[in-house]
């Protein structure tokens, strides 16, 4: 196991630092300082090359110029919230917004516009860089302090365990993280080779703001039905992508199987688990104009290029009574993991 510190590049200021973490048989991740990001997912293809799995910019200034939020950390709360308000300890919470009138991903000052501290760590089988930021109240505009610490560890079975951990000062708030990791397992810059399977029954039913109604909806005979394994490309053509919320089969705030996307050429395969009972698949639907992803050498990014797969607790569960708990209540502590478990058939 071996792990790399280094400059990536001064951005605002700013020296943002790159993680690079090995295992025993050629598998490496890294990840930026600058919103605790995942940059890649390296594996050895057949010519003993490493193949980067995850889209990634090259520069800092790349992942501010679109609102992919490409492989970055998302929180405090993943998703939408409608009107940017709830009720919280039976107080009415405005929080900033910066979509529509509603807040999305964390917001303006979220996650994934810090540069987090890091440090590394390692054990026999695993190794893993550990980032920490002290998230206020007067920067973000959710209530409360709270220390959130952000673990990515590789470890010597090709999985990448993400933890996230947040531990509360003295006011209630909400913590719903997640991952906003892009896939593309093929070389091709579209999905037509990739094939998806997701532990669902139900999606949200989302209002044209993309806000969910609160209405289940069943995945059965319709474009969103993955329950085995279907040919994405053509469920995009048939859905005209995808923006949704998949609601996942299981007990709440325990480890469950959530999705495995797989890509039949080169028999590269990512399966999620986690304690969450949502995955967001975004397709990137529109053309990026403003989305020059590293593998490209300068073209711009596709509708379709990559698949975000996002888990976490549903989008607005604080004003959705069977969404799920995103409450941090005051002097607790809560963590939540996503595992990407990399396999090659
Ligand atoms: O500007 C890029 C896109 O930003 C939004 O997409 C988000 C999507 O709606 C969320 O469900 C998902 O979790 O994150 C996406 C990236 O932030 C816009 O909805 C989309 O139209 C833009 O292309």
């Amino acid at each position: 196991m071996e792990d790399i510190e280094k400059t990536f590049e001064n951005y605002q200021g700013s020296d943002i630092k790159k993680v690079t973490l090995k295992n025993d048989h050629g598998v490496t991740i890294s990840c930026l300082s600058l919103g605790a990001t995942w940059y890649e997912f390296l594996v050895p293809d057949e010519n003993k090359q490493q193949k980067n799995l995850l889209m990634n910019f090259d520069h800092c200034v790349d992942y501010y110029s679109n609102g992919l939020c490409c492989c970055q950390s998302i929180g405090r709360v993943a998703g939408r919230i409608k009107n940017g308000q709830f009720t919280l300890d039976g107080a009415n919470v405005q929080v900033p917004t910066n979509e529509n009138g509603n807040t999305l991903h964390g917001g303006n000052n979220g996650f994934r516009f810090l540069n987090w501290q890091v440090q590394t760590a390692k054990t026999a089988n695993s190794v893993s860089a550990i980032f920490t930021h002290q998230i206020k109240e007067d920067h973000d505009g959710f209530p409360g302090d709270m220390l959130v610490t952000i673990t990515y560890t590789l470890d010597n079975e090709d999985k990448v365990t993400i933890s996230y951990k947040a531990e509360n000062g003295t006011q209630t708030t909400l913590f719903n993280p997640t991952c906003h990791a892009y896939f593309n397992l093929s070389d091709n810059p579209n999905l037509s080779t990739h094939e998806i399977k997701i532990n669902s029954e139900k999606h949200l039913q989302l209002d044209p703001e993309l806000i969910p109604t609160g209405k289940m909806l069943a995945n059965a005979n319709t474009p969103y039905n993955f329950h085995d394994f279907s040919n994405l490309a053509a469920a995009l053509e048939a859905n005209k992508g995808f923006d949704d919320a998949f609601v996942i089969n299981g007990t709440e705030n325990q480890m469950k199987y959530v999705a495995t996307l797989r890509e039949k050429e080169s028999g590269r395969q990512i399966t999620i688990s986690s304690e969450g009972n949502c995955l967001v698949m975004y397709t990137m639907t529109q053309e990026q104009s403003e989305v020059k992803f590293k593998r490209d050498n300068g073209s711009i990014g596709q509708p379709s290029e990559a698949v975000a797969l996002e888990a976490q607790i549903l989008p607005d569960a604080i004003n959705h009574r069977d969404f799920g708990d995103i409450v941090l209540p005051a002097n607790t502590t809560k963590e939540h993991q996503i595992v990407f478990a990399f396999e090659q058939h």
